[in-house]
Order: C-alpha cells, then structure tokens, then sequence
C-alpha cells in the first residue's frame, strides 16, 4: 500500500509520515530529499516553486513510488494535477491531509530552526493548496492533535475499505 501525508509546509507531514512509516513497517520517503538543489535554493531564497521547477521532483517522487509496492511519502502535492502525477505512478495511492489552521502553522514554522524553509512563504503554500476532491477519497484531518494520535487514525483508516474513503474532518 502507498500512502501520500500531504500538506502545506509545516502541515507536519513529515512527522507524521515517518511516524506512520515506522508503525507500518513501510519505507519511508522525504520528498523534500528529491529536490533539485536549485529548488532548495529558490526557496530558501524566499521565492516560491512553480509548475516548472516542480516537474521534476515530482517525476522523482513517482518514480520512486512506482518501484514498490508499499510506502509512506511526505510531499506537499499542493495542487490537483501534483497529485495526478502521483496517482499514475501509484493507482491505489491513499491520501492523508494535514490542514492544520494557519495560525498553528505560523507558530510551528516561527519555532522551527534549521530548516531552509522560510515561514515567510506559508501565505504562498496556502494560496497554492487545492482543496482535496470528494474523488481523491482522501483523509482529510485538522493535523493539529499530537502525533502519536493522528497516526492512530490513519492506521485504523487504512485498514477499511478504500471504496468507503471519504472526507473527514472531524479529527
Ligand atoms: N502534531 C504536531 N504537534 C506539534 N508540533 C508538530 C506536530 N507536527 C509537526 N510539528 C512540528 O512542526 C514543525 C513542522 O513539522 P514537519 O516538519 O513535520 O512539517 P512539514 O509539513 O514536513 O513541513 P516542511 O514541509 O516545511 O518540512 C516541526 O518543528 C515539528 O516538530
Ligand atoms: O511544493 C512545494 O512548495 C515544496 O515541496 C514545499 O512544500 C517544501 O518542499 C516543503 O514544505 C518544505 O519542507
């Protein structure tokens, strides 16, 4: 199984993501680590990634989707056609996304230190982030609850029927 933690930055998809890849015994990917270097510059820099400089990296993260049958991937798969890309390199993919409200994300990106990704561009990610279709049969959750908790849920979530999927927002 193939599983997307998506989200803005500071969403936690990385925490979450490493946390659920080690509860499943499941590889785990930082897509953050397929990055171009000119990316990681750009936006360290300030400037935020467009469709161009993104191509890539997502042909990178579906590459590596498509050559194993299970894994956890964090990437911030803002737009619909992102997670497009993804989907045809892993078809059954499952969608977890972590909509943490804009002030918690303020405050988690104002306390993080050594990370090349400056809070300043959160207003950017928020304007990028299309809202998960009712046929993407995402996961869709606050983020805002400890992590141990929101993998909880996603395990428990994983285990039913992907047919059954559907929004939820009530964790
Ligand atoms: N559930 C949580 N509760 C409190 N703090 C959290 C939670 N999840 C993540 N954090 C903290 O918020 C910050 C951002 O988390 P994380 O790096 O996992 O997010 P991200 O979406 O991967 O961000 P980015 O894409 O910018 O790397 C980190 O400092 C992390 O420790
Ligand atoms: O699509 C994007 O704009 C990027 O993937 C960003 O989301 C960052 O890589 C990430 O949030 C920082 O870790």
């Amino acid at each position: 199984m193939m599983v997307l933690v998506m989200g803005v930055s500071g969403s936690g998809k990385s925490s979450v993501g490493l946390a659920l890849a080690k509860r499943q015994g499941a590889p785990f990917l930082e897509s953050d680590s397929l990055h171009p270097t000119t990316n990681v510059a750009k936006m360290a820099a300030g400037v935020p990634l467009d469709d161009d400089d993104r191509a890539p990296w997502l042909d990178a993260i579906a590459t590596w989707m498509a050559a194993r049958p299970h894994g956890v991937v964090a990437c911030s798969a803002l737009k619909r056609a992102y997670r497009d890309r993804l989907r045809a390199a892993a078809p059954a993919l499952r969608i977890v996304a972590l909509l943490p409200p804009e002030r918690v994300l303020a405050e988690r990106l104002g306390q993080r230190r050594g990370h090349f990704m400056p809070g300043s561009l959160l207003a950017s990610q928020l304007a990028t982030l299309e809202v998960l279709g009712i046929d993407e049969r995402a996961l869709v959750l606050s983020g805002d609850k400890p992590v141990a908790a929101t993998i909880a849920i996603v395990a428990q979530w994983l285990t039913l029927d992907p047919r059954h999927d559907a929004h939820n927002l009530s964790a």
